[in-house]
């Protein structure tokens, strides 16, 4: 039977959550943070933080919850993860906690006796936000989404996000949240409560696990598009307004749900403006992101002179507002609720280290990551065959220019109603360049991950290159 080390090894390496797959690791010290509230001999629930150490030096730690049985479980089976010899408990059997819903139970317990502040129990902390009582009777299930975090659903209640991944600081999923929440955003589920220990090592304060609004009634915002391309395709010779599944009137409730939402945070994060250098220095970035994707992607090159000249346009702006923003934009991370739209996952980009994506940042970028989510959505469909029995004779070149039409007029209708109106000659700089940002650093992504999508990105910024020597 597995020693907790290799099965902890084992566990990590099967993990859809962990980032680290294809890279040299060790496991290093396996740390208790916590037990919660109420454990007993028979189920002691615990949460222990690993280290990770990769070859080439990198450090990261991840959390995994446990849930320790005197005697087997054949119905946690699935989730065993190793034996652990545990002081004054000797030998138990240690599972993955979030598959099983006796441990779940003493999680929601622990929020539910936080009423609308604190518990603490060894250094875990558990936060609760006023306003809702949590249903503590509801049964748990792991959702099995593609995620880098963990959920669990407590019936129709509410939804656990357990951070895999922590770093000491604030977690911006959690703190973005929970202002949004008190402000009284439409646009967002309401938190619940977050979890929290203080980390002796470092003395700083570790995120843990976020509980917040199950929205029961969410579609996926990708999957809402994927829909109205297919019924747009299966006409190929009708226009978008003239098909069932028109996408324009939920671009347009989009757009304004992401402005209102930019306005609250604006009202409740810092705000500044950047002028002279600190414009300069965003364009220089973002040459920079060109540059290391040039590398990665070596057809990029051919659009250099282009794109520089968008980053030169930016760097010429006078002046910039930045703010608190979302940061990792696309339909992916819009929900379709009977409430209108909610936007999830205020994390951040992954990669980046917690405290610079708390950093103040163009809410153009936000704009920008939308606007290519939505010239994604109809590109996916013909990549992924998906339009294949829909269409018959209609050609390939059909396709294409119902794909770019779809793009254009839900962009449009997205840009038009976040802005209000038309934009202004500086608008237009800051999202074309943004644009590009996010098109070049997809090019990378999908040269990664999905390496026969990367056209999808490759053409966009064809098409722009296209539009720059085009306009004089
Ligand atoms: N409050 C919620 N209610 C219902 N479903 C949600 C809620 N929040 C997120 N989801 C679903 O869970 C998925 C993953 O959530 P997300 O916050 O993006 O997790 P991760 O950080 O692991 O990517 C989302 O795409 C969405 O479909
Ligand atoms: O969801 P994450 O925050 O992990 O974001 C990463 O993965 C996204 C794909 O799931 C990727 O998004 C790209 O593909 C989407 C369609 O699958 C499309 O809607 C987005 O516009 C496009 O950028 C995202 O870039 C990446 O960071």
């Amino acid at each position: 039977m597995n020693d907790m080390h290799t099965g902890l090894k084992h566990y990590i390496d099967s993990a859809r959550w962990f980032g680290g797959k294809g890279r040299e690791w060790t496991l290093g010290e396996i740390r208790r943070v916590g037990t919660l509230p109420h454990s007993t001999p028979e189920l002691t629930a615990v949460i222990e933080l690993v280290e990770i150490s990769y070859a080439d030096g990198d450090q990261e730690h991840y959390q995994v919850p446990l849930a320790l049985y005197p005697d087997s479980q054949e119905r946690l089976e699935h989730a065993f993860i190793g034996m652990l010899d545990e002081p004054g408990l000797g030998e138990v059997h240690a599972y993955d906690a979030l598959h099983d819903r006796e441990a779940m139970s003493l999680w929601l317990q622990a929020f539910a006796a936080a009423a609308d502040g604190k518990v603490t129990a060894d250094d875990l902390a558990f936060h609760r936000v006023a306003g809702h009582e949590l249903d503590t009777e509801a049964h748990s299930t792991l959702f099995s989404g593609e995620q880098s975090n963990s959920s669990v659903l407590f019936g129709e209640d509410s939804l656990m996000k357990v951070f895999r991944k922590v770093t000491p600081g604030v977690n911006p999923d959690v703190s973005i949240h929970e202002v949004l929440t008190r402000a009284g955003s439409d646009h967002v589920a309401a938190l619940y409560g977050w979890l929290d220990v203080v980390d002796e090592e470092t003395d700083s304060t570790i995120q843990l696990a976020m509980l917040q609004q199950f929205l029961r009634t969410a579609t996926d915002g990708w999957e809402l598009a994927l829909a109205s391309v297919r019924d747009l395709f299966s006409e190929a010779d009708l226009h978008a307004e003239e098909v069932g599944g028109d996408f324009a009137g939920e671009a347009t409730r989009l757009g304004r749900a992401l402005a209102e939402t930019h306005t609250t945070l604006a009202e409740h994060f810092p705000v500044d403006v950047l002028t002279g250098d600190d414009v300069a220095d965003l364009a220089d970035a973002m040459r920079g992101r060109l540059r290391a994707a040039i590398e990665v992607v070596p057809a990029l090159a051919e659009h250099a002179d282009a794109l520089e000249h968008t980053y030169a346009a930016l760097a010429g702006l006078d002046e910039l507002e930045v703010q608190q923003i979302h940061g990792d934009l696309h339909l992916g991370q819009t929900l379709r609720t009977v409430r209108g739209w909610k936007i999830v996952d205020f994390e951040g980009e992954p990669a980046k280290p917690l405290a610079e994506r708390l950093l103040p940042d163009s809410p153009w970028r936000d704009v920008a990551g939308m606007l290519r989510s939505l010239d994604y959505a109809p590109r996916a469909v013909m990549m992924t065959g998906q339009a294949a029995d829909a269409v018959h004779e209609d050609t390939q070149e059909q396709l294409a220019y119902r794909a770019a039409e779809w793009s254009a007029r839900n962009g449009a209708a997205f840009v038009t109603a976040y802005a209000d109106g038309e934009l202004t000659d500086a608008q237009q700089t800051l999202l074309a360049a943004y644009t590009a940002d996010k098109a070049v650093y997809e090019t990378v992504y999908e040269a990664r991950n999905r390496p026969t999508w990367v056209d999808i990105p490759l053409e966009a910024i064809s098409r722009l290159a296209d539009n720059r020597t085009e306009t004089p």
